[in-house]
């Protein structure tokens, strides 16, 4: 948590301007070399227009001596970085062959697709390994033997990789788009899914370097996955045994008619032959990982909500020989992710939302009970040092963005040790504060309080609410799309709950809100509110809310239920929740819990936002990217219809090329500008002023 440091606040903060804001450089995606001694991590800075953000790989100092170095450079970007056996640092990228027409596949006058690159060890240029026409999605590669596997799009029928592109340009020439449907989903997030079908490809043992003026031998690639089928083909949620010979993998398969459910597959990588690990029809299995001596498995098991009861997660422990699992967290209160073996198999870490932070825990991998290792901040990436002596991971907090750091394997109540980067940030404009209200119900609602520099009794700040997603969440890490700090550096509170549903605060917590999204949900924001416009520092005339996707759907309740607010805003949000039901991306996923609309109404009449919209009162600012397959784009239209015609102030930014998020940097600022122009104009009564450029 941050205080105000004596020093007066630069007075210069990249806060207070978006275009500075935009350019700081973001990290994520860190890969601990097979010998310790190397950290690679994924950079996002702008390009030299400016108009995209560029990934690139830096190496970073596990001792914590060497400041960190950049590897790649290219203007398509890098990303995914694997270390193998050997030193070398495999990546993906869509920057061309400088060789191209030596039979790489990246022909010259095309944009090349994802390709599979490696660094060698001892630096140098990156060469071209292998190529698919679908582009390369995931790569594993095994422990001991460095052998390789990658995640492809194929198309259908097509046998080998040549069938694949001929089957792509045929489409290309004759102008056709199209996707014939004929299972259920259609979509993900903003893909279109099919004709091509994700398969996982065995690459093996990559060659090596030849010598100078000899032709580089191409990498032949074996389907393992023939059998994929639309619409869900096979995923990139793989791991590959220490020694190769074995893949565990996820695969969606049918649910009912039009649902899905997650197994776990265990393949042999010789000959392709698979058998189901974990097929347990009553939950989704996830992120499996092989133990070191590859004997057993672990992994994430959610068991499938229905209409009476939400989620709950744990981890199994497999053994790969016979199949039996055994629950390794059971009555653990608290959602388990990511687990994986310590270096000598007695251990498993994993990472789980507890109490506004997203910690690392262990629990030994005979069963026990879970440990939490540390103290604040939000973990992800872990890696853990083959030989036992470190673990290490990109840390973030609400205050601090994700940067690498050393943790001891053993010790609890850790505040690790930051490795030098490439991302580290000046002084916040303001300070970080945890605060506490009570529900009518008499439950704790814990939140994030962001104050502004300078707030106080005499010059009380603005508030502002800001409600998160999910609805299954919990703000406890740094988010460049949802940043505070932007609205602190222009003087306003920023308020961060975790009402009910969040995560981090055991499972009764969840259940108060489950297919009641307008009862705890929202009372437990109104009392977070409640308590902090207590707070002299606090101006409690001058308030408003917002939020996106979920936080999107309580933004729009909340405008129905309550004048309070001078100003809401609401990004990708859900109105008529029966219609967004229907056509998200994964309608199954939601029916189970609000139910079928036409068989059970009263979830839907007691809880969709549309239904009240007759008692807006509040000038609303409605934001949606049409590209929005999660939330689609219907749900903003029909909302910004409903004001209109009742008269409610109101303003709509629509992005034709946008997503459920904003990913362009030029977007993301007017985003933000048009956000604190519309907050400026209702919170503070100033002229409203339209952004320049929209
Ligand atoms: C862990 S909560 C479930 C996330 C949910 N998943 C599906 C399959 O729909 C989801 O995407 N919910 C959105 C409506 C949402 O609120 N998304 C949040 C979090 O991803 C957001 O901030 O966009």
């Amino acid at each position: 948590m941050s205080e105000p440091a004596d020093a007066p606040a630069p007075p210069s903060s990249p806060f207070a301007d978006l275009a500075a804001f935009a350019a700081l450089p973001r990290l994520a995606g860190l890969a601990l070399s097979a010998d310790g001694r190397r950290l690679a991590v994924a950079v996002q800075t702008l390009d030299a227009e400016r108009k995209k953000w560029q990934s690139a790989l830096w190496e970073v100092d596990p001792g914590g001596r060497r400041p960190a170095r950049r590897l790649t450079r290219s203007a398509p970007g890098e990303s995914t970085p694997t270390w193998a056996p050997d030193g070398s640092l495999l990546f993906t990228s869509a920057r061309p062959d400088p060789e191209a027409g030596s039979g790489s596949g990246t022909g010259a006058g095309e944009d090349p697709e994802r390709a599979l690159w490696s660094l060698p060890a001892e630096g140098g240029e990156a060469r071209l390994v292998l190529t698919h026409p679908g582009g390369i999605g995931a790569v594993g590669v095994a422990a001991d033997t460095g052998e390789v596997v990658v995640t492809a799009s194929a198309m259908p029928g097509a046998t080998d990789a040549e069938a694949d592109a001929e089957r792509r340009e045929r489409r290309k020439q004759a102008g056709v788009t199209a996707i014939l449907h004929e299972a259920y989903p259609v979509r993900h997030w903003d893909a279109d899914l099919g004709p091509a079908t994700p398969h996982v490809f065995w690459a093996g043992a990559l060659p090596a370097d030849p010598a100078a003026g000899v032709e580089r031998p191409a990498v032949e690639l074996r389907d393992l996955t023939p059998g994929a089928v639309p619409p869900s083909g096979a995923g990139d949620d793989l791991h590959l045994s220490p020694d190769g010979r074995l893949l565990v993998r996820v695969e969606t398969v049918p649910d009912g008619p039009a649902g899905r459910r997650d197994r776990l597959l265990l393949l042999e990588t010789a000959t392709g032959v698979s058998r189901a690990l974990v097929d347990d029809p009553l939950a989704d299995l996830s992120a499996p990982r092989f133990s070191p001596d590859g004997s057993a498995v672990v992994c994430v098991r959610e068991s499938m909500s229905t209409h009476d009861d939400p989620p709950d997660y744990t981890l199994l422990h497999v053994d790969v020989a016979t199949g039996a699992a055994r629950e390794l967290t059971p009555g653990f209160d608290r959602w388990p992710s990511a687990p994986q073996f310590a270096a000598d198999g007695t251990t498993v870490y994993f990472l789980a939302d507890d109490d506004g932070r997203h910690a690392l825990f262990r629990v030994p991998a005979e069963g026990g009970e879970p440990v939490r290792m540390t103290t604040d901040g939000a973990y992800s990436d872990l890696q853990v040092a083959r030989d036992g002596s470190a673990l290490y991971a990109l840390r973030s907090a609400y205050d601090e963005p994700p940067a690498p750091v050393r943790l001891d394997p053993q010790a609890t109540g850790q505040h690790p040790e930051p490795l030098p980067n490439p991302g580290t940030l000046g002084r916040l404009p303001g300070s970080l504060h945890e605060v506490e209200a009570t529900a009518a119900d008499g439950t704790p609602v814990r939140s994030w309080l962001v104050l502004p520099e300078g707030a106080s009794a005499e010059d009380p700040a603005p508030l502002l609410l800001w409600i998160h997603g999910g609805p299954l969440m919990s703000w406890n890490s740094w988010s460049w799309r949802w940043c505070p700090w932007v609205m602190a550096a222009r003087g306003y509170a920023v308020l961060l709950p975790d009402p009910a549903l969040s995560q981090g605060y055991g499972q009764d917590f969840v259940r108060r809100g489950w297919g009641a999204w307008g009862e705890a949900p929202y009372t437990d924001l109104m009392a977070a509110v409640d308590a902090v416009e207590q707070r002299p520092d606090v101006d409690e005339t001058r308030t408003a809310a917002m939020g996106g996707s979920f936080g999107g759907y309580m933004a729009n309740w909340v405008a129905t239920q309550t004048d309070r607010f001078r100003a809401i805003v609401t990004h990708a949000s859900l109105w008529d929740v029966d219609s967004f039901v229907g056509t998200t991306d994964a309608a199954y996923y939601w029916e189970r819990e609000w139910g079928d609309p036409l068989r059970e109404p009263k979830r839907y009449e007691r809880n969709s936002p549309h239904r009240y919209a007759d008692a807006i009162r509040t000038p609303m600012l409605v934001i949606h990217g049409d590209r929005d397959y999660r939330v689609p784009i219907g749900e903003a239209l029909r909302l910004w219809y409903d004001l209109q015609k009742r008269g409610v102030p109101s303003r709509f930014l629509y992005f034709p090329d946008e997503n459920h998020w904003v990913l362009t940097p030029g977007n993301a600022q007017v985003w933000y500008e048009t956000v604190l122009n519309f907050l400026s104009e209702h919170v503070h009564g100033q002229q409203w002023q339209r952004p320049e450029l929209l």
